[in-house]
């Protein structure tokens, strides 16, 4: 079989270089924010092939040293900066072992981009402020790796469906600002006050919710946070549960999304709703995003939007987004 000509060409030249039935196991490796979007890679591997697969922050991948990683693994890596140096590591391990590697960063030359067999390109317009099309992002780039792979170990080949869903993304992601935008307004000046707010997710969407509790609402506006899994929630959680206390609820299209309900609900029985912002992606318009891809790319829209409410609480607290940093980047840690 021969991937969609609209295939990022690096995942090509990756998958076609790769002797796919020769995999028997996937590790997704990454830190931070990298490793955010690793999760609902896994969960998409999970849903579409019966490939075993792992999450691993880098710096446990090598600690851990699995034994399963051999040259029947492929680790696929990500690094933004392409810098950070536990993800470098990684691969570095992961190539010791024999394993296939494929690292997704935006700097082809960085020390990530040499330490991989294969590059894999994407854009972010985090750091540079620049737009880009969703299409072109870290989301969009793996779950090509992610539905290339399941095609070519002899799963459905879903991969021109995939590309048709993600090039309707963007105008998907455009028109949920407007759709969050009142609430963001409304909540914005409560939650900007807050010491501490919980974001909780499940399945496909757990991966934001992380993403936007420690590198959002830690690292960028210093605010107490903790990504909770939304059953988790009821296993210890839920006791930190009043009046006050404010939440963040993503409510998917996954088939986790009971787990978010039955969460929903109690959080609006014990809690008060000015406290809990919920973001239900039953309200997007999903339009040209094929309903086999709905719940996948939903995350995205969550963690994009989200961005509008974190800039908006950022002018409240007079705390700058990416600047007002005292150690990453700043000191050697
Ligand atoms: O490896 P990356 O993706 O360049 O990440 C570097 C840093 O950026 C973040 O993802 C967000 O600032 C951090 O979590 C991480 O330490």
């Amino acid at each position: 079989m021969s991937l969609p000509s609209a295939f990022d060409a690096g995942i090509v030249a990756a998958l076609s270089a790769l002797d796919a039935k020769s995999v028997k196991h996937v590790f997704f490796v990454a830190c931070g924010g990298s490793l955010s979007i690793m999760y609902p890679a896994k969960f998409l591997l999970d849903q579409h092939a019966p490939l075993p697969s792992d999450v691993y922050n880098a710096a446990e991948f090598v600690a851990r040293a699995p034994r399963v990683l051999d040259r029947n693994s492929l680790v696929i890596l990500c690094s933004m900066t392409g810098t950070t140096k536990e993800t470098t590591a990684a691969a570095e391990f992961a190539r010791s072992k024999g394993a296939a590697t494929i690292g997704l960063t935006v700097e082809p030359a960085s020390p990530l981009a040499k330490a991989v067999d294969h590059v894999v390109g994407f854009e972010a317009p985090y750091t540079t402020g620049v737009p880009i099309d969703a299409r072109d992002s870290n989301y969009s780039r793996i779950y090509q790796i992610v539905m290339g792979l399941v095609a070519l170990t002899g799963g459905e080949d879903l991969t021109e469906t995939l590309i048709s869903s993600l090039a309707a993304l963007q105008p998907a992601i455009d028109r949920a600002h407007a759709v969050f935008a009142p609430a963001f307004e409304d909540y914005a000046p409560r939650f900007a006050k807050e010491d501490v707010v919980y974001t909780v997710a499940s399945g496909a969407s757990y991966g934001a919710a992380y993403s936007f509790a420690i590198c959002v609402l830690m690292e960028m506006q210093w605010i107490n946070s903790q990504a909770i899994h939304a059953n988790e929630f009821f296993h210890g959680p839920f006791e930190v549960l009043d009046k006050d206390r404010a939440f963040i609820l993503l409510k998917g299209l996954d088939s986790t999304r009971p787990l978010e309900q039955r969460a929903d609900e109690f959080l609006h029985r014990f809690g008060s709703a000015e406290n809990i912002l919920v973001l239900d992606a039953e309200k997007l318009d999903l339009s040209g995003i094929d309903p086999q891809f709905r719940g996948n790319v939903v995350p995205l829209i969550f963690f994009d939007t989200l961005w509008r409410f974190a800039y908006k609480i950022a002018d409240l607290r007079k705390h700058e987004m990416l600047e007002a940093r005292r150690y990453m980047k700043k000191i050697s840690y």
